[in-house]
């Protein structure tokens, strides 16, 4: 299996070098060169497996020889062990068609868990193999880099550092990453938005000198393996209810498009999802795309759904490639003009592709409020704004033959004031971190400055 750039002008890479590799040199998204179909009869046998099996089946094609099948199920075994739930990502019924698939049962109470366990298996066992270190720097609106930090905490191959938009994560989130006290774990609390931590994040792995000198690597959903493991629940939900013999649709709050970029995978592989539609806050810049065609940022508004505060959503790009029809020259172009202008325009032909694919809706911040009370109240379950978001976007729709799963992203706890004061319940950590206000907290602020950000993170790993 042989990976690719969005934007065509990169070395084509293994399972393993795109992974330790993160952004493509050309400043693209690596992908795979043919996304591996799997036969109907495969799908259906996947019923009943447990979780760990059916990650298994799914990801294997994609890996190759990277890792042979013993360690590879060896690896996907612990990354699960941790997760509080036997079935890791169990689906609730909500409504006779309609279902809550519930991805908040990992250590850090957000789906970023689900890749970010099993990537932090990967690169142990990969870096240990070659007898490498690497530098991580990721860019997080709050739970990418919890997650992070959580996976790669005191391993002796990696210096993780992760960039916040200071004063716009939740508590929670920001004690999540503050309180590890592991020497190789760094908080940065950047002066800006999450798009300004992600942009910092680009610079740097475009900055080749930066870039080599501290063996940079990237654990956003930019790496290929992220998306990849997010494709497993797809398949686990989908076959539990009925695939491959009935089709099943999903709604998925979105901000950076990985997540739902990973259900659009699984339908390329073969999986029956009717539609994919994309929910988002007020910060809408992917519901407005789909309506008029035309990608168009605007400054951030935070939000309740802090996680989904993004305007420049990276794994666009990936929908832009297929879109285009595999064109990396054009998604280059696009992503240009992004840079230059803010904006660029989606052709007629590649928005019709979208549209045919991805439908999406908005909720508002009282739209938010109102849906966390309603399904608290018909229902009895406590979501988080941006479950409550995808949630509310697929009971727009009304009740369909085809069942429907909204995407349940993050434990409520990490979002209790917002929760508290739509429903009145103040959601309880679980026992495990019932100390984390207790805990120190450890980070540093810095400015939204390339060249700082970079001489704090040479000088860090120097020691
Ligand atoms: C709780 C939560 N929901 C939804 C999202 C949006 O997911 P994505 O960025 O993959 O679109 C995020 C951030 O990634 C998140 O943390
Ligand atoms: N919402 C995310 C933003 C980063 O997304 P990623 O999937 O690209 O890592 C977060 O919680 O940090």
């Amino acid at each position: 299996m042989k990976y690719i750039s969005t934007r065509g002008k990169a070395p084509e890479l293994t399972f393993e070098d795109a992974m330790l590799t993160g952004l493509a040199r050309d400043g693209g998204l690596y992908i795979p060169a043919e996304i591996p179909v799997m036969p109907k009869a495969e799908i259906a046998a996947l019923a009943g497996l447990s979780y760990e099996e059916i990650a298994f089946r799914v990801m294997r094609p994609f890996v190759g020889d990277a890792f042979t099948d013993e360690d590879f199920a060896e690896i996907i075994q612990k990354a699960y062990a941790g997760f509080g739930h036997a079935a890791r990502a169990p689906l609730v019924q909500l409504g006779p068609n309609d279902f809550l698939l519930e991805l908040f049962h990992g250590p850090t109470l957000a789906f970023k868990d689900f890749a970010m366990q099993l990537i932090g298996q990967l690169f142990q066992v990969a870096l240990s193999r070659r007898g490498e270190r690497v530098t991580i720097v990721g860019a997080t609106s709050g739970d990418t880099g919890s997650a992070a930090i959580e996976a790669f905490r005191g391993l002796d191959a990696v210096d993780v550092f992760i960039l916040f938009p200071n004063g716009r994560v939740s508590e929670v989130q920001r004690r999540q990453m503050t309180t590890p006290t592991e020497a190789n774990v760094h908080a940065l609390a950047l002066e800006g938005d999450f798009d300004d931590c992600q942009g910092k994040l680009k610079d740097m792995f475009n900055d080749f000198t930066f870039r080599d000198e501290v063996r940079l690597a990237g654990v956003n959903s930019i790496n290929w393996a992220r998306v990849l493991a997010q494709v497993v629940y797809y398949f686990s939900s989908a076959v539990s209810l009925g695939a491959p013999h009935r089709e099943v649709s999903f709604t998925v709050p979105t901000g950076n498009f990985g997540d739902i970029f990973a259900g659009y995978i699984a339908k390329r592989m073969g999986l029956p999802i009717r539609d994919l539609v994309i929910a988002t806050n007020q910060n809408d810049i992917l519901h407005r795309t789909l309506e008029t065609g035309a990608y168009t940022t605007q400054a951030v508004a935070p939000s309740i759904s802090p996680s989904m505060d993004i305007q420049v959503s990276s794994n666009f790009e990936r929908a832009l490639y297929f879109a285009y029809g595999g064109d990396g020259n054009a998604v280059a172009q696009l992503m240009a003009e992004l840079k230059e202008k803010g904006a660029f325009p989606v052709s007629q032909g590649a928005l019709e592709s979208l549209r045919e694919t991805f439908s999406s809706g908005r909720v508002s911040e009282e739209e938010t409020l109102a849906a966390i009370a309603k399904f608290h109240a018909t229902t009895g379950e406590v979501l988080c704004p941006h479950s409550a978001i995808a949630a509310e976007v697929a009971a727009r729709r009304g009740t369909e033959s085809t069942p429907m799963v909204a995407l349940a992203t993050a434990h409520p706890a990490k979002f209790p004031d917002a929760v508290e004061r739509a429903c009145g319940q103040r959601p309880a950590l679980p026992a495990r971190m019932a100390d984390l206000f207790e805990r120190e907290e450890r980070l540093t602020e810095v400015p939204n400055d390339l060249a700082a950000l970079e001489a704090l993170i040479r000088e860090r790993i120097s020691k």
